[in-house]
Order: C-alpha cells, then sequence, then structure tokens
C-alpha cells in the first residue's frame, strides 16, 4: 500500500503545519475544523509560511502554487472517511479525540490508517476505541512542523508492523527524523521537556525570579533556543496543563503536580500566543513579560 492522501482533523498551530509539510512532500491533504474560521486563519498561516521558505530561497515560488493547491480545507469530517491516512489533531483533550474518531467511524474505507498527534495520551487506549487498533499509531510531530526535524512514533499495544513501517516511510518522506517511543504518558519529548516548563512556572509562583529572569537564565545559562515560559506560551498553556496532568494522573506520582500558577492561567483563558497572554504580553509589536 502507498499514502497518497492524508485528512489532518484539527486546524489549529498543530494541524496547519503538518497539512504544510504534508503537501509539500507532495501529498494531497484535506484539512478538517469544525470551525470555518479556523480553517481560514490555517490556510492563511501556511500561506505566510510558505512565503517566509520561498523568501530563504528554500522553495520556488511554483513549489508554493502546488503545495497550496494540494490543501483543501473542509469542515466536513465525513469526507476524509475515504483517505489514505487521517493524523488527528484536534484539541488535547481524550474525550474530544475519541469523540472525533467515533464520528469519523461510519464514514472510514477498511484501508484508512489513523494516527494521532496527541502529546501525551495513551496510543492504546485511544487505538481500543476504534475498529482498527492493528492500524492505529501515534505520530508526534514538534512545533513548529516546519522547522523541527523529529517526529516520535508511537505503537499502541495492537499497532502492526505494516502500520509501524507505513508512518516511518512517511516521516523519511517529510525528510524528518523518527524516534521510537514505547506508549507511555507524555512519551519521550514531552516526558522530559514539560516537566522542566512545570518547574520554570513554579520558580516563577515561588517567586525565585521573575518572567524575564527565568527565561534569559535558561536561555544564556542552558543554551535553549526559547526560555521555558516563552516555549510554553508558544505550546499553549492549555496543552502544557492537559500534558502535566496525563503525567500526574497516568504515572500516579506527585512530582508530577501541574504548578497551581499553569492551573490558574488556563483557568482564567491566558492560554499563550493563541490567546495573545500568557506569561508574556502580545497585543504589542514585542511581548511584554507580565510578572
Ligand atoms: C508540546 C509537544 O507536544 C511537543 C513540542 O513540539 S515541544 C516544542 C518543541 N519546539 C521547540 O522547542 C522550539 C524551540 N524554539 C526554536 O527552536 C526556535 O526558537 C525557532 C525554530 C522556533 C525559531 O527560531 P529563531 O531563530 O528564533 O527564528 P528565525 O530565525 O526567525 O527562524 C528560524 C527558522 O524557523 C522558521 N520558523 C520560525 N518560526 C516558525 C513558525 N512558527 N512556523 C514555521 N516556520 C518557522 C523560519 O522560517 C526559519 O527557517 P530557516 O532558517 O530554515 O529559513
Ligand atoms: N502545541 C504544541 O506545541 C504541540 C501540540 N501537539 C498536539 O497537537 C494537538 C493540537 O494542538 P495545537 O494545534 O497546539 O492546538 P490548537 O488549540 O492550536 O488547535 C486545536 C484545533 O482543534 C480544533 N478542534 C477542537 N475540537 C475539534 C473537533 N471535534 N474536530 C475538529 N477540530 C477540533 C480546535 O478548534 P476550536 O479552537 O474551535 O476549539 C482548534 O482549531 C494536541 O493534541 C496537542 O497536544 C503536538 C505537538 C506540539
Amino acid at each position: 500500500m502507498e499514502i497518497k492522501s492524508v485528512g489532518v482533523i484539527g486546524a489549529g498551530q498543530m494541524g496547519n503545519g503538518i497539512a504544510h509539510v504534508m503537501a509539500t512532500a507532495g501529498f494531497d491533504v484535506l484539512l478538517n475544523d469544525i470551525s470555518q474560521d479556523a480553517l481560514d486563519r490555517a490556510i492563511a498561516t501556511i500561506d505566510r509560511n510558505l512565503e517566509r521558505q520561498v523568501h530563504r530561497g528554500q522553495l520556488s515560488e511554483a513549489d508554493k502554487a502546488d503545495a497550496l493547491s494540494r490543501i483543501r480545507p473542509t469542515t466536513a469530517l465525513a469526507e476524509l472517511g475515504q483517505l489514505d491516512l487521517v493524523i488527528e489533531s484536534a484539541t488535547e483533550k481524550e474525550a474530544v479525540k475519541s469523540g472525533i474518531f467515533e464520528s469519523l467511524q461510519p464514514h472510514l474505507a477498511p484501508h484508512t490508517i489513523l494516527a494521532t498527534n496527541t502529546s501525551s495520551i495513551s496510543i492504546t487506549r485511544l487505538a481500543s476505541r476504534t475498529d482498527r487498533p492493528e492500524r492505529f499509531m501515534g505520530l508526534h510531530f514538534m512545533n513548529p512542523v516546519p522547522v523541527m526535524k523529529l517526529v516520535e512514533l508511537i505503537r499502541g499495544i495492537a499497532t502492526d508492523q505494516k502500520t509501524y513501517d507505513l508512518c516511518l516511510a512517511i516521516v523519511h518522506k517529510l525528510g524528518k527524523t523518527a524516534a521510537s517511543s514505547e506508549d507511555f504518558p507524555a512519551f519521550i519529548v514531552n516526558r522530559v521537556l514539560v516537566p522542566m516548563i512545570n518547574e520554570a512556572c513554579y520558580v516563577l509562583y515561588e517567586g525565585v525570579g521573575d518572567v524575564a529572569s527565568i527565561d534569559s537564565a535558561m536561555k544564556l545559562g542552558a543554551n535553549h533556543p526559547m526560555g521555558p515560559l516563552e516555549l510554553a506560551d508558544f505550546i499553549g498553556l492549555d496543552t502544557c496543563l492537559s500534558i502535566m496532568q496525563v503525567l500526574y494522573d497516568g504515572l500516579s506520582d506527585t512530582k508530577y503536580r501541574p504548578c497551581p500558577l499553569l492551573v490558574k492561567y488556563v483557568e482564567a483563558g491566558w492560554l499563550g500566543r493563541k490567546s495573545k497572554r500568557g506569561f508574556y504580553d502580545y497585543n504589542g509589536d514585542e511581548p511584554v513579560p507580565t510578572r
């Protein structure tokens, strides 16, 4: 079997990035979201990010036009059912993801492979709610997708070798590198990265340092490209909190306790860049630290 057509569910920052790299690699892409606004924003973002690549001489104008013509936005989930591969990249909530797979189920062709871009949730559990756990994979891209080289591959307990091999071949076709992770809460990258971000929230909460000191300490003192709070805003504070909750519940260890300040920010709707306020305020020309 050869994968030619790919569906992406959820047109947020990750969904648009996945659609972008799939289209530039020559796959036909159907991009789905419940909101037409989200689809419109996603196409505009893809256009802008493709333009960056043209500007830097990584892509020709013709390649950009080709890639854009391969992406079709739709709010009709059923349309994705006949594609070769469907990658779910909606909000990091298990009920949302299960609901999507349940709604997609009646429309699925027998050959379709299902994948999820979840940052933390059990692949085995998500797969068990479909009719094809043997053809279900965790395909975890990193943000920003057009730039980051890694994709984590996670098999559920029932995933078959053929599905794993097809997903690995796709990662290679995208020019990216795969790292294989067992199906444990938050896999490899986020098991290490997100507790570090959560600890930075505690450092802020306990008054050890302010936002600017924490970020500049980690950028200049540990050579991280972004400080942990800047990175949290970039990922989305709701996503960071969901990952911590999965780690806390899944590993039953208090060392993963979500920082109360992170909880409060999410409850306030301060989700980072996507809501224009998180540890920084993004309403002006430059991000301004809020504490
Ligand atoms: C939560 C999860 O489940 C898993 C995760 O993804 S965790 C998050 C993982 N990601 C990270 O840790 C990112 C850390 N940050 C970085 O690596 C860098 O800050 C960055 C790559 C995002 C930006 O780098 P920078 O040097 O500040 O910006 P800049 O020089 O403007 O851009 C560098 C490149 O990124 C591209 N780029 C920057 N932001 C981009 C975006 N949002 N979308 C697409 N491309 C982008 C630029 O076009 C440029 O590409 P080339 O050099 O190949 O031409
Ligand atoms: N942010 C990151 O750095 C990374 C995130 N991920 C994972 O990728 C997934 C998406 O995250 P991200 O793109 O950041 O999140 P965003 O909040 O940017 O986007 C999520 C999108 O999914 C949409 N959505 C919600 N419910 C449905 C549904 N039932 N059907 C279709 N679309 C739906 C949302 O719409 P609306 O806004 O209207 O609710 C929104 O447009 C998550 O699982 C996350 O953990 C993986 C790697 C990195």
